[in-house]
């Protein structure tokens, strides 16, 4: 007799997965080749930034207190007594009534207290000397920028575990971090199976169909930050995978496998979980599409037998592999952002089980709205081409009308939540 499985609900099969989510060790990386990995460490301001007063212009610098009765019918003069760009810091102090040329990025000397633009000066000489006047008066600050007021010292900027931007990059450079702590990538293995499957490169043959889900999901893996080892497409034979499956498990951090996990004369994941002694975490989730998803553990190492049909093993990969490699990553935020849009089309059917619809979000005067990016099968491939987020429709007796407010899960995110 067909056995029977048990559905539970999506959030106790992720909690299940969780328990069993571990964090990578850390490696240090060349500044230059940091960019994409996710840091082992949280970057601190070793310093403020910026490190010194400067002047956010090309102008004077002047003691404010000098200008206070300066005004358009009473112009006030300064002597200007050196001149600064950026890199140079000025030899004197200045003294009352006296300027001191400064560009743009150049410390304040001492005794300056605010900065006048070039445009609202009027330059000329006395007895060979250089003079400026001014015709307004100046707050002491006015037109610096303080030491400390972009970054201060021991400040935490960024978490451990982000992932590394151009901006991130910006913020390592500026604190000396040559060398970067980043997060180990976890090694997944991933094996496609099917005696159906040709190799991409292959001609199609009758009843037989090119393997679209190993090449997706070591896709897919990168996404997610991991290095996919993948070991090919595995004939329905149950001593071969069993086999291959065996020793693949000691060459990588996490395993997956798609296709085999249903309940066909030849689906033997399940068998090869129980020969492996394996614990089965599910084996039946209610969602669709990757109801058949099943995670097994072997001495803390898991197994994700995603479902065969393209679609459902893309969501499976999404919802629960990514936030074990992400975790792995050192992020405390693993799972995919969340938010809110407006359904674009009617979803009539009422359907017990949740469901991920693969969906493109945009914005339409300034709110999120979302479509199915293509027809909604667990067996199609073609709507996951722009899909950018899955539409998560709760299970329940209604269906769902366009109009209706919907949690979508953004694809192609940065940051994590919860
Ligand atoms: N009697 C039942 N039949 C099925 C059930 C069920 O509950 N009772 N569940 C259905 C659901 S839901 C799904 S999803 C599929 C899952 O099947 P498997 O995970 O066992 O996968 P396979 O049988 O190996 O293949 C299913 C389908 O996907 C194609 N496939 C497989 N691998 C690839 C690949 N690498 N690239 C592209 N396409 C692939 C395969 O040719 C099949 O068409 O089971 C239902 N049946
Ligand atoms: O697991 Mo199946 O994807 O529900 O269609
Ligand atoms: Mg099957």
């Amino acid at each position: 007799m067909v056995e029977r499985r048990k559905p539970i609900p999506v959030e106790e099969a992720i909690e299940r997965v969780m328990k069993f989510a571990k964090k990578g060790e850390v490696e240090k990386m060349p500044l230059a080749k940091a960019y994409g990995r996710h840091l082992g460490e949280a970057v601190l301001a070793t310093h403020d930034v910026p490190p010194f007063n400067k002047s956010p212009y090309d102008g004077f610098a002047i003691r404010a207190q000098d200008s206070r009765e300066a005004n358009l019918q009473n112009p006030v003069e300064f002597h200007v007594v050196e001149e600064i760009g950026a890199g140079t810091v000025a030899k004197r102090d200045l003294g009352p009534f006296e300027a001191i040329r400064i560009m743009t990025g150049a410390q304040m000397p001492v005794g300056g207290d605010a900065v006048v633009m070039l445009e609202l000066t009027k330059e000329f000489e006395k007895n060979g000397e250089k003079y400026i006047s001014i015709k307004r008066s100046f707050q002491e600050g006015d037109n610096i920028s303080f030491q400390g007021e972009d970054a201060a010292k021991g400040t935490t900027l960024v978490e451990k575990g982000t992932k590394i931007t151009p901006g991130v990059t910006a913020l390592l450079a500026t604190f000396g971090y040559a060398e970067v702590a980043v997060a180990k990538k976890p090694n997944v293995g991933v094996y496609s199976t099917g005696t159906e499957l040709l190799d991409v490169s292959q001609k199609l043959e009758p009843g037989k169909i090119r393997n679209s889900n190993g090449p997706m999901i070591c896709a897919q893996i990168e996404r997610s930050g991991g290095v996919p080892l993948y070991f090919g497409s595995l004939v329905d034979d149950f001593d071969q995978c069993y086999q291959a499956v065996k020793e693949a498990l000691e060459k990588v951090d996490v395993l997956i496998t798609t296709g085999g996990v249903s309940v066909g004369d030849y689906d033997y994941l399940p068998a090869i979980y129980e020969k492996l002694g394996a614990e089965v975490l599910f084996n039946k989730v209610a969602m669709r599409p990757g109801s058949v998803t099943t995670v097994a553990q072997l001495d803390g190492k898991l197994l994700f037998g995603l479902s065969g049909n393209p679609s459902a093993c893309y969501v499976g990969f999404e919802l629960f592999v990514h936030p074990i490699l992400k975790t792995f990553l050192g992020s405390e935020k693993p799972h995919k952002e969340i938010v809110h849009a407006t359904l674009m089309a009617d979803f009539p059917k009422p359907n017990p089980f949740t469901r991920f619809v693969r969906t493109r979000i945009t914005q339409k005067e300034g709110r999120f709205v979302v479509e199915p990016s293509g027809l909604d099968k667990s067996n199609v491939v073609s709507s996951l081409a722009f899909a950018n987020g899955l539409m998560k429709l709760p299970g329940g007796t209604r269906g769902f009308a366009s109009g209706d407010q919907v949690d979508v899960i953004l694809l192609e995110d940065y940051h994590g939540v919860y």
